[in-house]
């Protein structure tokens, strides 16, 4: 069974004289960590929120670990972790009692939360912060409380809107190595502009554009791509910039 299977997604949004910021979307993902490309605009962030299942699709088909989206979501909104590009909070939530609030959203049994918050946030380098208020931490420390509450219940499907933004270098190779540990069980999508962090940490690339994918492969299929007339710091780049150039005719 796929964790996400995708066919001719769309997703309108901004109302009726919005647009289709998915548009015609075609998206098969197992487990592993995958990394999703693209440029501004391209159509990450509302496809992230729609496989989180806080956006609904307008047409198309989509299923998470097998359960077509649509009918009642309780049981797949219970295997799922999301981290946003950005959430919000009370704050004065101790960071403990935010992440216990949001497995009991999950609907976690009750006997199994503190555990479960306990080894998240051990998991995220935050054990020693976990009686402080959320409003005493510094911008990265918020985001790894965000990818402890996206990984308290365990879930199938982990999907991570921009994790590493603020994150110091130690903290984003921590990073690195808890996804690719959480990519052994879970299918785990990610996404962001560092194109080094996913040839770091991914084993598939998924580039969109205008909402759709125009590429998945491994990080050397799309080293493969580049030339070394492309833009880019580094080979990974060279192949980002070089299927992004190809498609619109270097208007990106
Ligand atoms: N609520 C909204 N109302 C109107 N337009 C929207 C809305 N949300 C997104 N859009 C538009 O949909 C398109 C896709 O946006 P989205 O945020 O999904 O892209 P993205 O790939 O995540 O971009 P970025 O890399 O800049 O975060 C953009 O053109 C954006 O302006």
């Amino acid at each position: 069974m796929r964790a996400i299977e995708a066919d001719n997604l769309v997703v309108r949004v901004g109302g009726r004289r919005g647009r289709n910021a998915v548009n015609g979307l075609g998206l098969r993902l197992s487990r592993g960590v995958h990394g999703l490309l693209g440029p501004n605009g391209a159509g990450k962030t509302t496809l992230i929120r729609t496989l989180a299942t806080v956006q609904r699709p307008t047409s198309g088909s989509l299923s998470l670990l097998g359960q077509p989206v649509g009918g009642g979501l309780r049981p797949v909104r219970r295997r799922l972790g999301y981290l946003p590009q950005h959430f919000g909070f009370y704050k004065r939530f101790k960071v403990r009692e935010f992440v216990e609030y949001m497995a009991w959203l999950k609907e976690m049994p009750s006997r199994r939360i503190p555990g479960a918050v306990a080894s998240s946030l051990e998991r995220v380098g935050l054990a020693d912060r976990a009686d402080d208020p959320m409003k005493a931490l510094s911008g990265g420390m918020v985001r790894r409380v965000g990818i402890a509450q996206a990984i308290v219940n365990t879930p199938d499907v982990l999907l991570l809107d921009e994790p590493t933004v603020g994150l110091d270098p130690a903290q984003r190779l921590r990073f690195r190595e808890l996804v690719a540990e959480l990519g052994e069980q879970s299918c785990v999508l990610i996404s962001t502009h560092l194109v080094e962090d996913v040839a770091a940490a991914c084993t598939d690339v998924v580039l969109v554009a205008e909402g759709s994918v125009v590429f998945q492969g491994t990080p050397a299929d799309l080293v493969n791509a580049g030339t070394p007339e492309h833009v880019g710091d580094s080979p990974i780049e060279r192949g980002y910039s070089a299927l992004i150039t190809t498609r619109s005719g270097g208007a990106w």
